[in-house]
């Protein structure tokens, strides 16, 4: 592995922001972040979107939401305010060198950039870089007809295409001429599970403040001469609708039967789930899984920790009938 040599100055904390899509390998970056951070003191908040913290418990040694470890990590859940959540790292007693946020796969990554240069954070923060994470198998150039999404790539200063193990490397060029075409000033890295160098990605000093700037005072006068359009204010932080997307959530304490859940999996949830997951619990098993579900391809693994058997899922899509999947989910119960 590679030695980690991060010179942080101290001008203010450094900020990454890592963005990308719904299941794109947001939290398998952060995970590869925190495994290979070396003395480097990160401290990660996750913003999900969904009612359920699954992201929290996915994240290495991490458990239940917010829990300061020996190793020095420090995980949030971004609950109202980001600006409260930046505070709360901010003034706590022990080092932290280095902050990187998870945006939800839905949202669009200028919002949180700005408040960190239009608020009060700007003093005390450096914000470093906008990483966007990409799926090379599921990304297509409409960018899943998302607002989010577009906006995901387009302000991206560090472009991760993820996942160049599903796709044939021809695919992976296009996709990177694609990408060089439109942004030909962004860092264009590749990786597998987001392993990648972390001195390519952290304390980069990429992040392109400026633009940022200029498309947030373009977006005022914008507003203002179109003051009738203000409910569709493109770079409106908490997106009403969040480009269609809806999340489903799902909890029981009794377990569910396999068979019937993988049937619901494979005949009976509808396309329009387009990522799915959860911790779940299984007859006749003593551990529980770990389930990850995104575009057609979903896993389940063993969840090593010890924990209480129950059920916890997260489906997220479009035009989903939330109490028919609660009760299709329910008959897969025992
Ligand atoms: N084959 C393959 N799978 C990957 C890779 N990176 C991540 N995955 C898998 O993709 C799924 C989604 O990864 P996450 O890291 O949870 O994605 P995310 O962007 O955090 O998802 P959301 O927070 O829901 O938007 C998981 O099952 C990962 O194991 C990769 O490089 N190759």
């Amino acid at each position: 592995m590679q030695t980690l040599q991060l010179d942080i100055p101290k001008r203010g904390m450094p900020v990454t922001i890592v963005t990308g899509f719904l299941g794109s390998g947001k939290t398998t970056l952060l995970n590869q972040i925190l495994k290979n951070r070396q003395d480097l003191k990160v401290a990660v908040l996750v913003n999900e979107f969904g009612d359920i913290n699954i992201d929290g418990q996915l994240l290495v040694d991490i458990e239940d939401g917010m829990v300061e470890l020996s190793n020095g990590c420090i995980c949030c859940t971004i609950n109202d305010s980001l600006v409260d959540a930046v505070y709360n790292v901010l003034e706590r007693q022990e080092r932290i060198d280095y902050m990187v946020i998870e945006t939800t796969g839905v949202a669009d990554p200028l919002p949180i950039a700005l408040t960190f240069l239009g608020t009060e954070l700007k003093h005390f923060t450096r914000l470093d870089s906008i990483l966007t994470v990409i799926d090379v198998e599921t990304f297509t150039s409409e960018h899943f007809k998302s607002e989010a999404a577009l906006s995901q790539v387009e302000y991206g200063d560090i472009v991760l295409l993820n996942k160049t193990d599903l796709v044939p490397e021809e695919q992976v060029e296009e996709l990177e001429e694609y990408l060089r075409k439109k942004k030909s000033k962004a860092r264009i890295l590749r990786s597998q599970y987001g392993e990648v160098p972390l001195p390519l990605i952290l304390d980069v000093d990429l992040a392109q403040t400026s633009v940022y700037q200029q498309v947030e005072k373009e977006d005022e006068i914008h507003q203002h001469e179109h003051h009738e359009h203000h409910e569709h204010h493109h770079h409106n932080s908490d997106h009403l609708a969040n480009d269609g997307f809806i999340s489903v959530s799902f909890q029981s304490d009794r377990r569910f039967d396999l068979d019937k859940f993988t049937h619901f999996l494979d005949k009976v949830m509808p396309n329009d789930v387009f990522r799915a997951k959860g911790v779940l619990s299984f007859v006749s098993q003593d551990l529980r899984f770990i389930f990850q579900l995104s575009g057609k391809r979903y896993e389940l693994n063993y969840d090593h920790r010890k924990k209480p058997i129950d059920n916890q899922l997260v489906l997220i899509g479009r035009n989903l009938d939330a109490q028919m999947l609660q009760r299709q989910l329910q008959e897969c119960l025992v």
